[in-house]
């Protein structure tokens, strides 16, 4: 009885680079999405939730294209948010990063994942599989979630627009696993965008 649960970081954003807070996808977010939903479109899905941002929710409308049954519904635990802040065995070459943030985020972003983590995460008796459309935090907090890493892990855990992460729960009661990190193959080396590290493989 296994559950999957498919988690997809939206496609590019326009004007993402111009620090715009929300838009819709570029004509290059439009096209990941298309390639991931002719992917994904032979999976049986149970439910698909997306992030209520305009990235997520355009993300959803056009992955649902390519899968008629599919009626993606809005998601306030899916909502991009900053999971946790630092502790103290994080190492401190990480200090930067998180101090952007404040601890009205870390409060925030910890309650909400905590939420996402009971909704997304419970069991199920029958085979099901879940499709969640979101951010890079997220995703990253859910792998951390399931590895039992500690929570700073989190910032370390990056994924691509369009790119396909998968856990996995063989049957209730046991053990999550990461069955597939940032998958990209559906998507040609133009098409793979969103690490801030150059990346071409
Ligand atoms: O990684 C981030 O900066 C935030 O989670 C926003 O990511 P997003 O581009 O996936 O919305």
């Amino acid at each position: 009885m296994p559950h999957h649960l498919y988690l997809v970081r939206h496609g590019e954003q326009i004007d993402a680079e111009h620090g715009m807070r929300d838009g819709g996808l570029s004509p290059r977010g439009r096209r990941q999405a298309e390639l991931l939903g002719e992917r994904l479109g032979g999976i049986p899905f149970d439910a698909a939730y997306h992030s209520p941002l305009q990235r997520a929710a355009e993300t959803a409308d056009i992955i649902a294209t390519k899968m008629p049954a599919l009626e993606p519904e809005p998601s306030a635990l899916l909502f991009d948010c900053v999971p946790s802040g630092p502790a103290p065995e994080t190492p401190s070459a990480y200090a930067p990063f998180f101090g952007s943030f404040t601890e009205l985020d870390f409060e925030a972003g910890r309650a909400q994942m905590a939420d996402a983590n009971a909704e997304f995460l419970r069991s199920h008796r029958e085979d099901r599989h879940d499709l969640l459309i979101t951010h890079n935090f997220v995703i990253g907090w859910f792998v951390r979630e399931v590895l039992g890493a500690p929570e700073w892990r989190w910032a370390t855990i990056n994924q691509a627009n369009c790119g396909l992460t998968v856990l996995t729960q063989r049957a209730p009661g046991r053990p999550w696993t990461l069955l597939v990190h940032n998958d990209l193959a559906h998507l040609p080396p133009e098409l793979r965008t969103g690490l801030p590290e150059p990346f071409a493989f």
